[in-house]
């Protein structure tokens, strides 16, 4: 069978089955009854409408593929074979078509995709999207892969296929629709909190949502964060729904109008100050002692540094060297300096031999960081065994913001220079 050429829609199998004959408006009162016995005792695990035989009405029996009419009733719970008695009801061998609803989606691509060839189990789900990365090997399958993925699940509309790594500065991936609608414009739901987006236009990972937990753990309401690299905002937002003030920023155009389109769906427009542009520019008026008068007092210090931008952020850090010195002494003090929580990459396995890399690395943007310093070291992702992805907390060093300022600053022009200031209620 060469799988490519399936029609899955009308996909439909004849087997012989072996199982237990039930009048249908009998079967779903005996299944309750028996629920355990027949699950997990002895194992079936289909129901399967056998239309009308011999003139009777419509009859479901329940199967399992290896099961044999010999085996009864010997090898079948007594407590079922009773019943079985009792309620005047035999146990048969069939011929049955089965169809995609006697299936799940791994069952059934288990069958579809060649021996060998690994089945691709995990997906994303983005709103409407289905999101794989499929290998190299599954690529010939993926339009079986995508017609069952939108079977099997009502709410998946479109099925993606991501075809490269993320390379570009904004950090979106490029798709190819495999089955479905070509819509890549959704809601995704988190929690409470709901984010419009295009898969295409914006960069978007809902497996990041636990990892977003761990960081809003650190915030406290009231205070202030900064969320230099915020794509649509699934951070921000939520942390000014937990009453904290929020600066967020991204330099794509695309993630900055969904930003905005999201603070007023969730209903957050005093709490954002939203900017469209490079995060040093960002980090450079905020801490001008001039420009940031024309903010609110809120938005004017921050407490928390979230950045995440993987590919650099521990390099990155060095904007923050020398803040007690450019910054308003009003404003900034030795005892408020904020929290950083950087993600970036590290080619190590053991966490000493990580915590190690990461010294070095941070020491030559922050000469005074002390491993000692570190709140939290978070694996968030293994790449491959030797590259892991990683979040680090740490306070900034009294040593370091009282420091000479960076002088190494690499503006990235953005497409728009945009800020949308809070709604002050
Ligand atoms: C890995 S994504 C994270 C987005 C968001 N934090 C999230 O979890 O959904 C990194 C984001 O950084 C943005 N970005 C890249 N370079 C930037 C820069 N120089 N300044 C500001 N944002 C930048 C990209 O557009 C992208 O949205």
């Amino acid at each position: 069978m060469d799988c490519k050429e399936i029609d899955i829609q009308n996909y439909k199998e004849e087997i012989q089955l072996c199982g237990l004959k039930l009048a249908k408006e009998k079967a779903n009162s005996f299944i309750e009854q028996h629920r355990k016995l027949i699950f997990e005792k002895m194992n079936f695990n289909k129901v399967v409408n056998l239309g009308a035989i011999d003139g009777e009405d419509l009859r479901l029996i329940f199967l399992k593929q290896d099961l044999q009419e010999q085996d009864f009733p010997e090898k079948w719970p007594k407590d079922l074979v009773d019943d079985i008695y009792k309620n005047n009801l035999s146990v048969i061998t069939q011929k049955c078509y089965l169809t995609l609803d006697n299936y799940s989606s791994i069952e059934l691509l288990s069958k579809l995709i060649p021996c060998g060839i690994p089945i691709p189990t995990g997906y994303e789900i983005v709103g409407h999207i289905a999101h794989f990365n499929l290998t190299h090997q599954q690529l010939p399958y993926k339009k079986i892969i995508g017609e069952t993925i939108l079977h099997k699940n009502k709410c998946i509309k479109t099925v993606v296929n991501k075809l490269e790594k993320l390379h570009n500065v904004y950090r979106t991936p490029e798709l190819e629709v495999i089955a479905g609608e070509n819509n890549l414009e959704t809601i995704h739901k988190e929690g409470k909190f709901v984010f419009h987006l295009n898969f295409e236009k914006v960069y978007w990972c809902s497996r990041l949502q636990v990892e977003r937990d761990r960081i809003l753990s650190y915030l406290k309401p009231n205070q202030t964060a900064l969320d230099l690299f915020c794509g649509i905002g699934p951070f921000s937002i939520r942390a000014a729904k937990m009453g904290c003030n929020v600066i967020c920023n991204d330099l794509n155009p695309h993630a900055y109008d969904y930003l905005l389109i999201n603070r007023n769906k969730n209903k957050v427009e005093d709490k954002l100050l939203c900017f469209n542009n490079d995060a040093r520019k960002v980090v450079d008026i905020i801490l001008n002692p001039i420009s940031v008068k024309k903010y609110p007092k809120n938005f004017q210090h921050f407490d928390h540094v979230y950045m995440n931008l993987p590919v650099n952020n521990i390099e990155f850090c060095d904007v923050f060297l020398g803040l007690l010195k450019k910054s308003d002494p009003e404003i900034w003090k030795t005892d408020n300096l904020p929290i950083i929580h950087a993600t970036g990459f590290v080619k190590q396995s053991s966490y000493e031999d990580c915590i190690s890399e990461i010294e070095i690395r941070i020491k030559k943007t922050l000469p005074n960081f002390v491993k000692e310093s570190i709140l939290q070291f978070q694996v968030i992702k293994n790449v491959n065994p030797h590259l892991q992805m990683f979040c680090m907390s740490f306070p900034l060093s009294i040593e370091d913001a009282l420091s000479d300022p960076s002088k190494a600053y690499q503006y990235i022009k953005p497409e728009r220079e945009e800020e949308s200031l809070p709604l002050i209620k």
